[in-house]
């Protein structure tokens, strides 16, 4: 079996870092291609934009602010200075605050996670990822996520949850997203109709938020409010006490381990060689691809049910960071973020694949495999087998394809892949996991030129929104298209109100 380069594997063909391995032997990239790769990087300043990253420069252009959230994994408590002052001691006084809050809370039944986007999908994914691994202890809290405004989350979370020993954290670094705020004030109603008094209401209530000003004109007391900076991206801020969750549930010393990893991971972006750094390596890779097969999305997807929510928090992180036109010096540009996909495996098998293997685009996938089984019962150990070998399988029967005399049964092959094997899921390697991918993004927008840490995309539907929402709240079904309603919405708006 043989594809385009013999597969025996090369130089660059399997790194380690932090105990995790990546296997590039699939991309199907030759020395000299690999060579040409990491001297286009260095061409583009990578080194440089690393350390300016890490070392809290203004990367953000156009907020004229650094994106530093690797400071709040900073276990090393090693000064992070910006614009002269070290961000430390106040990154360290939250870490004990959130110590504290876990030994406070006692009896604590539910908890309601208010948050959307990067408020919600880091801490909800790490939950989810940490909830079977058997040597972390749980709490046993009932932890509900609330993000929709669609009031099918709310009323589902209502029906579970103890109004008297319910706590609800309100997380939003702006403190003004509307379906955060409402939801926030829905469930507020619902501890009132419980029966609850305001000083009730007011122990119950925390937030995390960078407009702390925001919150306490919400009804939160000062001392339940958990700040975080505006030099941390909502999409970069699990690491923040947005992560609060994962503390609360599985133990403060969780929490560290899951910053530990992500600390470990930093440090080897930082200072490995680009041609051993495993963040630049997957960006190359992808580069790589974008030349030569002209791809347009690709896939993540980890062999570990507990990692199901593992592909829609990377969907915010890769797509909001990097799914932009214009470069940092407002000019076209030639690559950004494909579209970004992909859920449990093998799951995902009985799914998409399909067009994987014999659709007419090459979608490139990372297979995200943990080498230890989640537990050790024997039907455990073989399910593991099994759910391995069809990693390995499909990366294989991807790479090489299939010739057959019926074009229905030709594979193309020649399809690209990575392999990233954890040693085993735990709160250490997750939080490895997720700053990779969080590097791994800053060496994208990097390379394509691009600021990963604006989202000036995403307002203008928010600001559409609010005229639409009064047109919808007047009943009429006589609205006419007007400055910011065009005929096809202002037609809408009658059909709804009809
Ligand atoms: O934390 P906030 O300010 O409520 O924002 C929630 C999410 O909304 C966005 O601003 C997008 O609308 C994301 O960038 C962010 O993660």
């Amino acid at each position: 079996m043989q594809t385009e380069k013999n597969l025996s594997n090369t130089a660059h063909d399997s790194h380690v870092a932090v105990d995790m391995v990546l296997d590039t032997a699939y991309q199907n990239i030759s020395e000299a291609q690999w060579k040409e790769l990491f001297s286009f990087a260095r061409k583009s300043h990578l080194p440089e934009f690393i350390e300016d990253l890490l070392s809290g420069k203004h990367v953000n252009l156009s907020e004229d602010r650094p994106a530093l959230h690797s400071a709040l994994r900073n276990l090393s408590k090693s000064p992070v200075i910006l614009d002269g002052q070290d961000v430390m001691p106040s990154v360290i006084k939250v870490w004990q605050r959130i110590d504290a809050l876990c030994n406070q809370w006692v009896g604590v039944t539910d908890v309601i996670h208010i948050g959307i986007g990067g408020s919600d999908f880091g801490p909800r994914l790490a939950i989810e990822a940490l909830a079977h691994v058997p040597e972390i202890e749980s709490r046993g809290m009932r932890m509900h996520f609330l993000a929709n405004i669609d009031t099918a989350e709310l009323a589902r979370i209502l029906t579970k949850a103890l109004p008297h020993s319910t706590r609800v954290i309100i997380v939003s670094k702006s403190f003004t997203t509307l379906e955060t705020t409402m939801n926030a004030k829905a469930v507020v109603a619902w501890l009132k109709d419980s029966g609850l008094t305001q000083r009730q209401i007011n122990k119950a209530l925390f937030a995390v938020t960078a407009n702390v000003s925001g919150a306490k004109a919400f009804g939160v007391e000062e001392e339940h409010i958990f700040p975080f900076w505006d030099w941390v991206g909502g999409r970069y801020s699990v690491w923040s006490a947005v992560g609060l969750p994962i503390a609360l549930q599985y133990g403060f010393k969780t929490f560290e381990e899951f910053l530990a990893g992500a600390h470990a991971m930093d440090l080897h972006f930082r200072n490995a060689p680009l041609e051993e750094n495993l963040p630049v390596i997957m960006a190359v890779a992808l580069l790589h691809q974008q030349e030569k097969n002209g791809i347009k999305s690709y896939a993540a997807i980890p062999y570990a049910d507990a990692l199901d929510w593992f592909p829609k928090w990377l969907q915010q992180l890769d797509m909001e960071s990097n799914g932009k036109s214009v470069g940092k010096d407002g000019k076209p540009i030639k690559h950004s973020s494909p579209i970004v996909f992909g859920s449990a495996g093998s799951n995902a098998q009985h799914s998409y694949f399909q067009l994987f293997h014999q659709g007419p685009e090459v979608i490139p996938i990372d297979f995200i495999a943990v080498r230890k089984p989640m537990s050790d019962r024997p039907e455990a150990l073989a399910h593991h087998r099994i759910l391995l070998s069809n990693c390995l399988a499909q990366a294989q029967a991807l790479a090489h394809g299939k010739d057959a005399n019926n074009p229905n049964d030709v594979y193309p092959g020649k399809r690209p892949s990575n392999l990233l094997l954890l040693p085993e899921l735990n709160a250490f390697y997750l939080g490895a996991l997720l700053a990779l991918y969080e590097n791994r993004a800053a060496t994208l927008g990097a390379l394509w030129n691009i600021n990963s840490f604006d989202q000036p995309g995403v307002e203008y539907g928010k600001v559409l929104a609010k005229p639409i929402e009064k047109a919808l709240g007047s009943g009429s079904d006589h609205v006419e298209a007007n400055d910011s309603i065009d005929v096809v919405t202002a037609a809408r708006i009658n059909l709804l109100n009809s």
